[in-house]
């Protein structure tokens, strides 16, 4: 078995992989200040709970976007699993050609998220993660990856609001039946939800244009945690994989070890 780590900023995602198969995953929530020992005892027990034998784990991939949990889990890894985990970045083959400015800046998720789609939908194609940040991630019809954007995401905007002003409630995110709100809880539920659906929509028909690629050729995906909202109701958000980070680890697992 491998075991597939994506740290993100609210979530850690792991997922259990027999072969090609993911037979169990779990998401704890990001804590920095958690220690090896107890992330370790969270984990352990959950694997005991979905009958996982940890001893069957022959090697660990980690991806990262918070720095200090790298040394956490890869203490981690060590300690508990005897194994010395890959941790996605410069010098791990992805299998993805990445054509930005700095290669080294880019976060390791949309990286693995990029070798993801390609692997599972061909050039050219997009993802959109709703995670803390939501991001889109290009590539072009080459399979390089030209790079992306880096929106706030839906719950750091919701919050945004609430700590910026007197006013505002922290709202739960809703689809309104109406655009035009008529009283505040609807109209920030509004302005949250048809706003990120008319930029995610805008944003990929820019993204369309910039390519030059046909949309007939172009897969676009969703993840994240939050990428189930707008999939359907969208323009062009029609595909949600809810584990497409976690696959593409095991993916680039499977290229280095
Ligand atoms: N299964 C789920 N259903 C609904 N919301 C979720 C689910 N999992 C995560 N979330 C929420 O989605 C948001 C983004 O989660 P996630 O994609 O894990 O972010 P990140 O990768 O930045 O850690 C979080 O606010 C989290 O509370
Ligand atoms: C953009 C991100 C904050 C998204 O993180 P997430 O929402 O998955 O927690 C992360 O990928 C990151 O820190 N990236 C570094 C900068 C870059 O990608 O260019
Ligand atoms: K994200």
């Amino acid at each position: 078995m491998i075991l597939a780590i994506d740290i993100g900023n609210t979530n850690i995602v792991l997922g259990v992989f027999k072969d090609e198969t993911l037979i169990a995953n779990f998401r704890l929530a990001t804590d920095h200040f958690k220690t090896t020992d107890e992330y370790a005892s969270i984990i352990m027990l959950l694997m005991e709970k979905n009958n996982i034998d940890i001893k069957g784990v022959r090697g660990v991939i980690i991806s990262s976007v918070v720095p200090s949990l790298i040394y956490t889990f890869s203490k981690l890894c060590r300690k508990y699993i005897n194994s010395e985990p890959i941790v996605v970045g410069p010098g791990v083959k992805t299998g993805v050609k990445i054509h930005i400015d700095n290669p080294r800046e880019v976060g390791a998720d949309r990286i693995v998220n990029a070798a993801a789609a390609i692997n599972k939908y061909g050039a050219p194609v997009i993802v959109v993660d709703f995670g803390t940040a939501t991001t889109f991630d290009v590539v072009d019809k080459n399979s390089c990856y030209v790079g992306g954007l880096i929106c706030p995401g839906i719950k750091l905007s919701i919050k945004a609001l609430h700590t910026g002003t007197a006013k505002l409630p922290e709202v739960e995110i809703e689809k309104p039946d109406r655009v035009v709100g008529t009283n505040t809880i609807r109209s920030i539920q509004s302005g949250i939800y048809y706003g990120y659906l008319s930029m995610v929509d805008g944003i990929i028909e820019k993204i369309i244009d910039e390519l030059g690629c046909d949309i007939k050729n172009l897969s676009v995906i969703t993840t994240g945690g939050l990428g189930s909202i707008f999939v359907r109701e969208s323009k062009y958000l029609k595909v949600y994989e809810p584990n497409l980070t976690l696959e593409g680890l095991r993916i680039i697992y499977e290229k280095n070890c």
